[in-house]
């Protein structure tokens, strides 16, 4: 189970993921509260521990911006949330770029879209729309792919994610109070994922 932690802003940020260990944490280089600079996420990078994966968000920006951002950082994955499409990102693959592509779904028909990426992105990510409150799972429920979940995962509510068997989950406002990231939610969500993990040891 990969574990993402998104929208780090802070050089406390990636300390508090270097005690918690998550597989991934995303920079945010899309319009959001979330943005980052690029020098101060080369930091980020920087301190982060070597077994934790880098992550760049972006959002249907021009994809020289992309590949530059990637190189000076070394990026381990660039993560896409708008409409690039197939010949983007089989570029970036060319260049050697490991790439997550996030669909937003909203209902059944959506999932079918989403499958079509994985026969060129390394993961798909099924997000729900941008200031949607629907309930992903009862979408994501119909996929038969592999898949990361976001949208909306809270300590409280990531019991529920975690059901669907995804290949990982990925959080970002729900490991925040008041805008910053929130060392206690994030240990939550670690250890709900282990004793997760530790119940699908036992059940085979
Ligand atoms: O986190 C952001 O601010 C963000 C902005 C623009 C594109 C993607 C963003 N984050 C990604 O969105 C999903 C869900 O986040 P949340 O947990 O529901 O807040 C996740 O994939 C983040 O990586």
């Amino acid at each position: 189970m990969i574990v993402k932690f998104c929208g780090l802003k802070r050089l406390d940020d990636v300390e508090m993921c270097n005690k918690l260990q998550p597989d991934m944490i995303g920079l945010i280089f899309a319009p959001s509260p979330r943005k980052v600079e690029k020098d101060l996420a080369k930091d980020i990078v920087l301190a982060k521990s070597p077994s934790i994966k880098s992550v760049g968000v972006f959002k249907d920006q021009n994809i020289s911006e992309v590949i530059e951002i990637a190189t000076y950082l070394q990026l381990d994955f660039v993560q896409l949330h708008g409409k690039e499409d197939y010949e983007y990102i089989k570029h970036l693959k060319d260049l050697g770029f490991r790439v997550i592509k996030a669909i937003e779904v909203e209902r059944q028909e959506d999932i079918k879209r989403a499958k079509r990426y994985t026969e060129i992105a390394d993961f798909v990510l099924l997000d729900r729309p941008k200031g949607s409150s629907i309930d992903i799972t009862e979408v994501a429920k119909f996929a038969d792919f592999a898949y990361i979940i976001a949208g909306g995962i809270t300590p409280e509510n990531v019991d529920k994610y975690l059901n669907l068997n995804p290949v990982g989950i990925d959080i970002s406002s729900g490991i925040e109070t008041d805008g910053f990231k929130d060392f206690a939610k994030m240990k939550k969500i670690i250890d709900k994922v282990n004793k997760y993990k530790v119940g699908e040891t036992k059940n085979g």
